[in-house]
């Protein structure tokens, strides 16, 4: 089971998502939040594809919510109802796929 962060971990692989990746801590609950936009909806669709194939082969899943050429994605590891290692692996994979994408 996913447990925590550790501070080092939230110092050498949260901060950098935080400083240059424009992810950002959600106020009430340890948990980031980051919204992606994109030209039109197929764009947005197609993003949300790669990402949900992604989070089935991790079995760790997004929160997410779309309008149009907009996601909202909020990462947040339930089973220690926190952030964990999964949601740095998940957030970089988002950054990577959302890079691919025309924005
Ligand atoms: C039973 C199943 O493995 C768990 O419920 C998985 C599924 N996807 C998950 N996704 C997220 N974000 N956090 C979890 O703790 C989690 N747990």
């Amino acid at each position: 089971m996913a447990s925590k962060l550790t501070s080092e971990e939230r110092t050498r692989a949260l901060e950098p998502l935080l400083r240059t990746g424009r992810w950002v801590l959600v106020n009430d609950r340890d948990a980031i939040n980051k919204t992606f936009t994109f030209t039109d909806f197929n764009q947005a669709f197609a993003f949300m594809t790669a990402v949900a194939l992604k989070a089935e082969k991790m079995d760790h899943h997004p929160e997410w919510f779309n309008v149009y050429n907009k996601v909202e994605i909020t990462l947040s590891t339930h089973d220690c109802q926190g952030l964990s290692i999964r949601d740095i692996d998940l957030a970089k994979f988002i950054d990577q796929t959302a890079a691919s994408k025309a924005q």
